[in-house]
């Protein structure tokens, strides 16, 4: 019998051993899990120290309880990819304790987390691989309404999709952070794979009408030109909403992902029919309150310039002076009078650095309008 046949130790011995291990994970997470409550005592304690302080000195409240932690989260998921020996992939490493994590913050504190819904979109699948599934996601109807959500507190945070690396900017996203109080509190890039889905039962129905969100319409629309030349195309609320017509109406096939797949119960006629193979989505995270630096941050802005020329150097000039990474520009219209624009700056580092805090001055003194939306990890998983 040759080496590779020869059984070295026996499939019940092998057994017995991952029962072993799976008895000493278990006993691990419960401890972990438990230090995780005694955390949110002494974050408990902390605060109401900290309140108890602020009415003696009558200064006003500006302290939050803050159970959920951005930036220590980045590190423990940097920290075990960076530690990670194999055989399993950094990736499955980070993804399972994102969800060991997102397990022991339940325990702390139960949060709920708004997204563009309804059920099955991207935006929701974006929402449980940054939070982990113990999180409650709540679907709104538009993205100002999850802006709406989170700024009055009936949301802990939010889910906001950003940019698509076939469609660009999300604008509605934009615009909502320039009146927006709300701060960005972390970001994560999905892959968005676009499959054809109808109803189960509907295969042999010819399709009169396609649905999606107008970017998944747009991300495949190569496809649906080969394979669906002049049939009508309708753009909806979100990939969910057209997953829910399919399931619904004869003759209709939405463009959307597994999630919704699953949610509708569709049949998939065509899988990852988008153009561009690497097709990924960017999301942000908005909160109400200010996330300390992890150490490997990025800060975004919402600037606007003295309509002259050079304003647009001088708004950057800082940066290479500093040489501080610039990792994206856009530019919307102001909204407050005909051909004047914002610009969105995002680049790396935390709005505490001291370099950071040294441009941030430079370049307010040369705008009219300045506001730092944030400064969070840089996505982790
Ligand atoms: O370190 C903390 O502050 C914790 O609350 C623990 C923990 C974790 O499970 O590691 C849980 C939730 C926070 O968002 C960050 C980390």
């Amino acid at each position: 019998m040759s080496e590779s046949n020869t059984p070295l130790v026996s499939l019940d011995d092998l057994r017995q051993s991952i029962d072993s291990i799976d008895t000493q994970i278990h006993d691990l997470l419960n401890r972990r899990a438990s230090c995780a409550k005694q955390v949110a005592e002494v974050k408990l304690r902390e605060f109401a120290a900290a309140q108890q302080f602020e009415s003696n000195t009558d200064s006003s409240s500006s302290q939050q309880l803050l159970f959920y932690r951005p930036e220590r989260e980045a590190q423990v998921l940097s920290r075990v990819k960076a530690a990670n020996k194999g055989p399993l992939a950094d990736d499955t490493v980070a993804f399972i304790f994102r969800e060991i994590m997102s397990a022991c913050l339940a325990l702390e504190k139960p949060m709920e987390v708004a997204y563009l819904g309804p059920l099955g979109t991207f935006s929701q699948a974006a929402a449980l691989k940054h939070f982990g599934h113990a999180v409650v996601s709540v679907p709104q109807s538009s993205i100002d309404e999850v802006f709406a959500k989170v700024a009055n507190g009936q949301c802990h945070y939010g889910v906001v999709p950003v940019e698509n690396s076939t469609e660009g900017m999300v604008s509605n996203t934009l615009d909502a952070f320039i009146n927006s109080p709300l701060k960005i509190c972390g970001e994560l890039e999905l892959r968005i794979r676009l499959n054809l889905l109808v109803a189960k039962g509907g295969k042999d129905t010819p399709i009169t009408r396609i649905c999606a969100h107008q970017q998944a319409l747009a991300q495949s629309r190569q496809w649906l030109d080969a394979h669906f030349p002049g049939v009508e195309r309708a753009a909806v609320s979100s990939n969910g909403e057209a997953a829910r017509m399919a399931a619904e109406e004869e003759g209709v096939a939405a463009v959307a992902g597994d999630m919704a797949e699953q949610q509708y119960d569709l049949l998939q006629l065509a899988a990852n029919i988008e153009d561009q193979p690497d097709n990924t989505t960017r999301f942000l995270i908005i909160g109400r309150e200010d996330v300390a630096a992890s150490g490997s941050d990025k800060t975004s802005l919402v600037v606007s310039a003295r309509n002259r020329p050079g304003a647009l150097f001088k708004l950057l000039e800082p940066f290479q002076k500093a040489d501080v990474m610039l990792t994206r520009i856009d530019t919307r219209p102001s909204r407050t009078e005909p051909w004047t624009y914002v610009f969105f700056i995002e680049f790396e580092g935390h709005r505490d650095d001291s370099k950071i805090i040294d441009i941030l001055n430079d370049i307010e003194q040369h705008s009219i309008m300045f506001k730092v939306l944030g400064s969070y990890p840089k996505a982790a998983i």
